[in-house]
């Protein structure tokens, strides 16, 4: 079964009516992580924040969006807030753009699950407390209440992870998520997001530059180029049997993470046996 489906979205922009995403059909199966490939510019994180209704004004969007059959684009701005966090989740980027620069984390935390749940503050700094442990940020009070700009970009992206576990969202959209971190923490954040699929069983989608990291996570995958899907399909066939040129091209410039992982660990290892 989809729990979403996207058909000819098109995205434009009003100040120049540049077309910038034409015509883009796909659908995310229950369960499954599909990722959305392509090179800069190619349009992954304008078709993403569309499915979220996140574009700025002037970004007008069209096509038909369903998730679970209910019309995305008819929903009223007040309905598409309560679809945001509970249903549809996004993992920026950059952290320091999802969290509030004047309040210290706890609070943007506090905040977005009191707006989803009628949990008393304390049960919420439990249930934060718990998953933020599970994702191997220690001292989680001390994190709680720090500001952003305190905290590294890998922790912000693990705290990320550790509000999903809590909210339970039924889809996550993952932008780049580990694109501003160093090769560790893009590791570590890499594995959380493994763990976090098992164990709350959602569906994600995944933009990546990465195929080495689409291959460990994804299930399906489109590759865009210039504001258009060029080929779909799933993923090991689309690492052996790409059909365009340009997928061609990906695979085989691909970052080999798999030969990374294992770097990492074997220093890992070195380092712990000394
Ligand atoms: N707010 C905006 N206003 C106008 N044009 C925009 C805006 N955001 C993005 N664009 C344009 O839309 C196109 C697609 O951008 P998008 O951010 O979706 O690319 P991307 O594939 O996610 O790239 P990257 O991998 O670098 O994040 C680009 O040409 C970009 O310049």
């Amino acid at each position: 079964m989809n729990i979403l489906e996207v058909q000819h979205l098109r995205i434009s922009d009003a100040n120049t009516s540049e077309i910038l995403v034409s015509d883009s059909s796909f659908s995310l199966k229950q369960g499954s992580c599909l990722a959305i490939v392509g090179e800069s510019g190619s349009g992954k994180s304008l078709t993403c924040r569309a499915l979220m209704r996140l574009n700025r004004p002037w970004l007008l969007q069209s096509g038909d969006i369903r998730f679970k059959g209910e019309d995305i684009m008819a929903l009223s701005p007040k309905e598409m807030r309560k679809r945001r966090g509970k249903y549809l989740y996004m993992i920026v980027q950059n952290g320091m753009r999802a969290f509030d620069p004047s309040c210290v984390v706890g609070v943007h935390a506090r905040e977005t699950l009191a707006q989803h749940f009628n949990w008393s503050k304390k049960d919420i700094e439990d249930k934060m407390i718990q998953a933020m442990k599970s994702v191997m940020l220690n001292n989680p009070m001390d994190t709680l209440n720090k500001f952003p700009h305190e905290l590294s970009g890998g922790m912000l992206q693990r705290l990320m992870i550790a509000l999903a576990l809590v909210l339970e969202p039924e889809i996550i959209l993952a932008d780049e998520p580990t694109t501003a971190l160093d090769t560790i923490s893009q590791f570590e954040v890499i594995e959380q997001l493994v763990l976090l699929r098992e164990r709350s069983g959602c569906s994600m989608i995944l933009v990546s530059h990465d195929l080495g990291i689409v291959n460990k996570i994804a299930d399906e995958v489109v590759v865009m180029r210039d504001g258009a899907i060029v080929e779909s399909g799933h993923v090991p066939t689309i690492f052996t049997e790409a059909q365009h040129s340009y997928t061609n091209y990906l695979v085989s410039s691909r970052l080999a993470l798999g030969s990374r992982y294992k770097k990492i660990m074997e220093e890992r290892v070195m380092l712990a046996s000394r």
